[in-house]
């Protein structure tokens, strides 16, 4: 949410969000740009957000606000800083250093948006090039001005690159965000893309507006019915290791470790959102 906003900053606390990305990028208007970090800064000092990660989005190395922006994030002490228009593995180490400098708490993470081609032919290297980085984040309308790719329902022209990305992450052992969906009056556009990000691998989905939280939490928390199958795969195959196989099937499909261990991630999933 932009960080010049100060309803928006405030309307977050009660937002049914996991994380909070506050912004002093691209939603921030040069003029906008000193009045928005200190206002950023001392909402995340005041706290007030519960459950919900906090983080802060800097301006873009390279830019005349990137080091002022971090040197202000790190004494905040959110639970991340989000770099935009990361497209090295030395930016990362160089973000973590000045975090270090500035004295910013071991807590707080790096999150790193891949939106350009080099971040993604580099993915992997970014990915793991700091104990702080946490999280890639994907930044498809970058993206797709980069690749002058089209907008188009299904994301065709991102999928390459969307790919690559979610094999950085899962390679390295990050979690990984898809981009947001910039229509926020198209609520079935909308969760056809969150569905599509879902599917592929992606953890969560960045969103714009308090609208697009419930369906996109909807879309990512598991279903009954996978919660149930997920329970008989689960006793299945413990019924069927006591009878000393490795292998059996449930609902007619074969189930081996891999599925029970699968298995084993939805019900986790499910108890931590019940959780909250
Ligand atoms: C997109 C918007 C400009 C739409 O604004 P608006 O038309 O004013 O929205 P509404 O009137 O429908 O708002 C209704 C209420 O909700 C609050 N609101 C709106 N947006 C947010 C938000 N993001 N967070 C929290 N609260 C929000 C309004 O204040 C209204 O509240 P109330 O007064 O109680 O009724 C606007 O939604 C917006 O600015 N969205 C965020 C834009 C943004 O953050 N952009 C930067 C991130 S995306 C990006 O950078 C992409 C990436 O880098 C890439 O390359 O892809
Ligand atoms: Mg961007």
């Amino acid at each position: 949410m932009p960080g010049a906003n100060e309803r928006a900053l405030e309307k977050a606390k009660s937002l049914p969000a996991d994380a909070l990305i506050l912004d002093l990028e691209d939603s921030v208007a040069p003029d906008a740009k000193e009045e928005a970090r200190k206002r950023v800064a001392a909402a995340v000092a005041a706290g007030g957000y519960g459950h919900r990660e906090v983080t802060v989005r800097v301006n873009a190395p390279g830019t005349p606000w990137h080091e002022e922006d971090l040197r202000a994030a790190a004494e905040a002490g959110p639970d991340a800083v989000v770099v935009p228009k990361v497209d090295s593995p030395t930016t990362v180490r160089q973000v973590e250093a000045a975090l270090a400098a500035a004295g910013a708490p071991d807590s707080t993470a790096i999150w790193a948006m891949i939106e350009t081609p080099a971040a993604i032919l580099d993915a992997a290297a970014i990915a793991s090039a700091s104990q702080r980085l946490t999280v890639l984040v994907m930044g498809t309308n970058d993206l797709a001005k980069e690749l002058r790719a089209e907008p188009v329902p299904g994301r065709t022209p991102l999928l390459t690159a969307l790919s690559l990305a979610l094999l950085a992450a899962r390679a390295s052992g990050t979690a990984i965000l898809d981009g947001v969906y910039n229509d926020v009056q198209d609520l079935s556009g909308f969760e056809a893309e969150t569905l599509q990000g879902r599917q592929m691998g992606f953890d969560g989905k960045t969103l714009i507006h308090p609208r697009q939280v419930e369906p996109c939490n909807a879309i990512f928390s598991p279903a009954e019915e996978d919660i149930a199958r997920a329970r008989r795969i689960i006793q299945a195959f413990e019924d069927a290791t006591s009878q000393g196989r490795g292998v059996v099937t449930v609902d007619g499909r074969m189930i081996e470790h891999l599925h029970v261990e699968e298995a084993r991630r939805v019900l986790a999933l499910a108890e931590a959102i019940a959780g909250r």
